[in-house]
Parts: structure tokens; C-alpha cells; sequence
């Protein structure tokens, strides 16, 4: 898809909307019309044996009150171009973020987070303000032509002084659009940048406080500011430049009219109401050309935004952006939705354990196997390849292995947050078509080596908007062994634990992602070196305590704690991303030396 399709699209996205305020700038670029013509008949009447001839009270009350009528219409245009802009902005930024989500966890977004909150921010403002003035480009060439027909009657070739600027803007824009292009991509990127950095240094302070590295960060910083006053100083004397030559034009067929006129006005074929009009008009038609240059300005910095939009797709189709959707501005538009689906079936996310999210039926786990499962990172070309396992109900499996042998690459594959390339999962004997979506509570639920925690209470990290039925809660506290802790906090489980959880401990902060995953029943339960920040006591109580609550549900652990392969049924050994041996401690212990390896480096 092309820009212009895409400007398309967004346009009929929203057909009614559109349509209103379309209508309702037309209205508002043509009423200028009517005063330009009282005004004419009102000289004429001074000057000429004219029959309508106004009274002096009778032309202020007939400007008052084409002024008050354009006031009228302003209000209901803006009204309209508030609701059809910020619609279009939200579709944008709803398709975008609904395609973010739905994309494997590791490849969410190819860029910082800093940069894809530019996008959603910079680059859908671009496509909104676009957007919004296609109407106004609409309005002006509406007035264009009616005021041309008009003027031409009166006078063709003044009229040509009048319009000759335009074509001269048009000319003007399309030779500058490839710089004009260029300096608004560097612009971007350099801002982009900043804004990536501010979100890097916010998430290290840490990290650069012990490493001393305050100056450099600084100094980065000051070089990535200075690279982007340069580029954002392009492209705004870029855009000011184009915006002097188009208003310059219009002062020179301004010029160009007054000559002619003193001269036609003389010789007896221009009137003083033909020459009224032609300065009243020349007004409108100044702040169209200059509108228009707008516009125009405006196309070509959201090309410039499409293709950064677009990137962040990953290789979907741009179709994406645009694609028409329900945004459910209130209350009432959700509740009709919902209604509308309960009609069709379909139970409302996350409704009810026992049923998926997208309506499938629930079945309980009996043996989950994935065969030939190949994840290959596309910059590295690391991963792992053609792995095989399977888990029973109730069975308690460990993944092991040296650093970066994919230990968690595994886990993430067989979950569906990173695509596989090849391989196949299947649940029950079934295949699973999408991962990502399949292996959510209650079907599983995950741990990430790296908890994600946010700022609030740790009450609400733990819940994430579950429900906390019959005890569930304290339940998931106590197996995660986090209970004594929060006794500890002088706000207990309301405690706000920071951005990121950095009021808790590392050993706090994975029994918090631990209890997070504990409230929700599941199938299967997948720690990925959960224990890393325990010590050994709060260790042993976590695994006893998870033996003892976590009934039929398998688990899948990725670790090289002793005291939790010892438990194993079943241990996986990884090396380079392939498996090379499996079975239990006992016969690894036997037979594999990197096993061995890692039983009595743990013990070192
Ligand atoms: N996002 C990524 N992009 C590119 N390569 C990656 C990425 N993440 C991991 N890798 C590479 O893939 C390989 C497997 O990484 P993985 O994180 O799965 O190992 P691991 O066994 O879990 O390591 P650890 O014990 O340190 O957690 C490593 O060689 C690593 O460098």
C-alpha cells in the first residue's frame, strides 16, 4: 500500500464524519463569497446609476451578519474536525497497538520504546493534522472555483494575476518535496533518538551511577541533542522557507492587480465595486494558496510518517493502520459490543476459566509435545534447532544447560512469544495453530527470567485485574513464599513498589512475577530461573510449597538448582540450541558430563 492509499483509506475510515465536516468547511471556505459581492454592489451603487443600492446601516447589518454566520459555521467545522481527527488518530494508534500486542512478545517492536512512543505520538499527529486538512484543501478549491467563475466574468485577466501565484505554489511544493522529505526524516529520527535515550537513562540510573558513567551518558546525550537541533533546524527553515515563497508570490499578484486595476479603472472597464471585490477576494484567496502550500507541506511530511509507521509492522501490510475498527469512544458503544458478541457467542475476554480467550473450547492438559521446534534470532542467527519434548499432566520438567545454550529461547518458543520457524506444538495430539494466543491462563501461565513489574501496588502487580475469589490471592502469597514479606511492608500489599518493582528485592520482585502467575489456575506452570535471587531456604519452601499446591498442573522449569533438578521427573540438558542428553538426575549423572558439569558447578 501507498501513501496515497493509505490517505485514502483513513479518509473513508470514518465516511460520515468525514463527509460533515467536509460539508461543513465548504460552507465555511464559501461564505466570504456573499460580503465580496454586498460589498461590490454597495461601491457600485456610490459610482454607477446601479438599482441595488444599499443604505450604509443596511451594509453593516448585512456584513454583521455574514460575519456572525461564518462565526456559526467555524464552531460547528471545529466541532466536526474534532471528531473526525481524533478518530482517525485513535484508529492509527488503536491498529497499531493492537498489532504490537499480537505480535510474539520478543518481536513486539523493532525499536526502543522511546522511539515507538515518537511513532505513536509524532508520526500519528502528522497523519491527523493531514488528515484534518484535506477538508480544509477541499473547502478552498470549492472557493476557488466559484470566486474564479465570478472574477473571470468580471475580468479574465486580472483574475489570472489572482490565481497565478497558485500554480506557481504548486510548482514550487512538488520541487521541494524531496528535500522537504529528507530533512523531515532526519528530523524525526534525530528526535526519535532523544526520546529513546531519555527512556534508557531513566531505565539505568542505577547502572550508570555504580559504573561512574554520568559524564559520558551526559555527553552522549548533548550529542544526540546537538545532532537533533541540527536537523529539526533544517527542516523548519525548510518549511518556513516554502511558507515566505508562497506568501511572497501572493504580494506579488497583489502588485501585479493594483497596476492593472489603476490602469483599467482609468480607461472606464473596471469598477470600483469590480475592484473591491477583487481585494476583498484576494484576501480568501491568499489564505488558500497559503492553506493549500499547507497541505501540501503536510502530504509530504506523512509520507515521511507512513513509512516509519509501516516499519514498525515488521513486514505486515500497511492495510494494518487503516483497517476500519470499532473504537468505542463510551460506555454504552462497549456495552452494545459486548452485547453483540454474547449474541454471537463469543464470551468477552477473559470472562470465565475454563473457556479461551477467543472462544475455543478449554481442554485440560494430557500431554503437551512439541516436535522439531526451530527459533532462529534474525541478527544472530542463534536459537535453537529441531527440539523435541513432551510434558504430561502433573509431570515436573526442568530445562537445563550452559549460558546462552537457549534455555529461554525454548521456553519462549514452545509459548508462542517468539515465532518458531519450524517445528510443530501439540496439545492433547492436536496441533496448535497460534502459540501466543493458545498458551494463556488457564491453559499456562509464565515467568519471565525478567519480571516485569509496574508502578502501583503490589496488590494489583499480583492481580493484573484478576479477580480475587475464595483466597486466592493469600494462597498464591504463601506458595511464592512472599507472605512474611509483605508483613514486613509497612503498607503490605498496597505498597506502590516503583517503576519497574525497584522498591522490591531482586528475590521479592521474582516472587512477586511468581505470585502473579500463582493466582491464576492453569495447566501448566513454565518458571523461567525463577530462583536465581533466592537463597537457599526461601528456595527449598518456594519448590515445596509448589509440589504441594500446584495439584495436577505440569511444570516446566528452566534452572540449574541442584535442589530443584533433583526433583525433576524428567531434565532436559541444552547445548548451542540442540538437546544433548535427557532423563533423569540419576542417568544424566551417569552418562552426561556437561550435566555432571553443571550439578557439581552448582555445588562449587
Ligand atoms: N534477542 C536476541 N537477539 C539475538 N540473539 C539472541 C537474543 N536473545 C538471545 N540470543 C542468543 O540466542 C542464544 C540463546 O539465548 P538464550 O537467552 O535462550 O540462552 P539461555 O540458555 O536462556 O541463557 P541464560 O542462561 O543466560 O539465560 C544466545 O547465544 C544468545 O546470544
Amino acid at each position: 500500500m501507498n501513501v496515497y492509499a493509505y490517505f485514502w483509506r483513513l479518509l473513508r475510515s470514518r465516511p460520515v464524519w468525514y463527509t460533515c465536516n467536509a460539508m461543513a468547511w465548504t460552507v465555511i471556505y464559501l461564505m466570504p463569497i456573499f460580503p465580496g459581492l454586498i460589498t461590490k454592489a454597495f461601491f457600485d451603487s456610490l459610482t454607477l446609476d446601479s438599482a441595488a443600492a444599499y443604505g450604509t446601516w443596511a451594509l453593516v447589518a448585512l456584513l454583521i451578519g455574514a460575519a456572525l454566520a461564518r462565526c456559526a459555521s467555524i464552531f460547528i467545522g471545529f466541532v466536526t474536525d474534532v471528531h473526525f481527527r481524533f478518530r482517525v488518530g485513535m484508529l492509527v494508534r488503536r491498529n497499531l497497538l493492537e498489532h504490537i500486542l499480537k505480535e510474539p512478545g520478543a518481536r513486539a517492536i523493532p525499536c526502543s520504546p522511546g522511539e515507538a512512543i515518537s511513532h505513536f505520538r509524532d508520526d500519528v499527529d502528522q497523519t491527523e493534522e493531514t488528515v484534518s486538512w484535506s477538508v480544509d484543501a477541499f473547502g478552498m478549491l470549492t472557493f476557488a472555483a466559484v470566486s474564479s467563475v465570478i472574477l473571470i466574468g468580471i475580468d479574465a485577466q486580472m483574475t489570472l494575476f489572482v490565481f497565478l501565484p497558485l500554480v506557481i505554489i504548486v510548482i514550487g511544493a512538488q520541487l521541494a518535496t524531496s528535500r522537504l522529505q529528507k530533512y523531515r526524516a532526519a528530523s524525526r529520527e534525530s528526535t526519535a533518538a532523544v526520546t529513546g535515550a531519555i527512556s534508557e537513562m531513566f531505565g539505568s540510573v542505577q547502572a550508570i551511577q555504580v559504573a561512574g558513567a554520568e559524564e559520558r551518558v551526559i555527553g552522549r546525550f548533548r550529542q544526540l541533542n546537538d545532532a537533533r537541533r541540527q536537523t529539526m533546524l533544517k527542516d523548519k527553515l525548510m518549511s518556513e522557507l516554502l511558507n515566505s515563497v508562497f506568501s511572497n508570490t501572493v504580494n506579488l499578484g497583489t502588485g501585479l492587480i493594483l497596476l492593472l486595476a489603476g490602469h483599467k479603472m482609468r480607461g472606464g472597464s473596471f469598477t470600483i465595486g469590480d475592484f473591491s471585490l477583487f481585494i476583498y477576494y484576494l484576501t480568501f484567496v491568499t489564505q488558500f494558496i497559503s492553506n493549500f502550500g499547507t497541505f501540501l507541506t503536510h502530504f509530504k511530511q506523512m509520507t515521511v510518517s507512513f513509512r516509519r509507521l509501516a516499519g514498525i509492522l515488521q513486514g505486515s501490510p500497511a492495510t494494518v493502520l487503516s483497517a476500519r475498527n470499532p473504537l468505542y469512544l463510551d460506555r454504552r458503544e462497549r456495552q452494545a459490543a459486548e452485547r453483540q458478541e454474547h449474541a454471537n457467542g463469543v464470551e468477552p475476554r477473559g470472562k470465565k476459566a475454563g473457556e479461551s480467550a477467543n472462544g475455543t473450547p478449554f481442554e485440560p492438559l494430557k500431554l503437551l509435545e512439541a516436535d522439531g521446534l526451530t527459533y532462529r534470532y534474525p541478527d544472530t542467527g542463534r536459537g535453537i534447532e529441531d527440539i523435541r519434548l513432551s510434558l504430561r499432566k502433573g509431570s515436573f520438567t526442568v530445562v537445563t544447560g550452559p549460558i546462552g545454550s537457549g534455555k529461554t529461547t525454548l521456553v519462549r518458543t514452545l509459548l508462542g512469544l517468539l515465532p518458531h520457524d519450524a517445528g510443530e506444538v501439540r496439545w492433547n495430539g492436536r496441533p496448535v495453530a497460534d502459540p501466543g494466543n493458545f498458551f494463556t491462563p488457564p491453559r499456562s501461565a509464565y515467568t519471565a527470567q525478567v519480571p516485569r513489574l509496574y508502578s502501583d501496588t503490589l496488590k494489583d502487580n499480583i492481580l493484573l485485574g484478576h479477580d480475587d475469589q475464595g483466597g486466592r490471592l493469600e494462597r498464591a502469597l504463601h506458595t511464592a513464599v512472599l507472605d512474611a514479606d509483605i508483613e514486613r511492608l509497612q503498607q503490605g500489599l498496597e505498597t506502590v513498589i516503583g517503576p519497574r518493582g525497584v522498591k522490591l528485592s531482586g528475590g521479592q520482585a521474582q516472587r512477586t512475577a511468581a505470585s502473579r502467575m500463582l493466582v491464576r489456575d492453569s495447566e501448566l506452570y513454565v518458571f523461567d530461573d525463577l530462583s536465581s535471587a533466592l537463597d537457599v531456604e526461601t528456595e527449598r519452601l518456594l519448590w515445596e510449597r509448589m509440589f504441594r499446591e500446584r495439584g495436577d498442573a505440569a511444570c516446566l522449569v528452566v534452572t540449574h538448582r541442584k535442589a530443584v533438578l533433583a526433583r525433576a521427573d524428567h531434565i532436559i540438558v541444552l547445548k548451542d540450541g540442540g538437546i544433548e542428553a535427557e532423563g533423569t538426575s540419576e542417568t544424566l549423572l551417569a552418562e552426561s558430563d556437561s550435566f555432571r558439569k553443571l550439578w557439581y558447578g552448582d555445588e562449587s
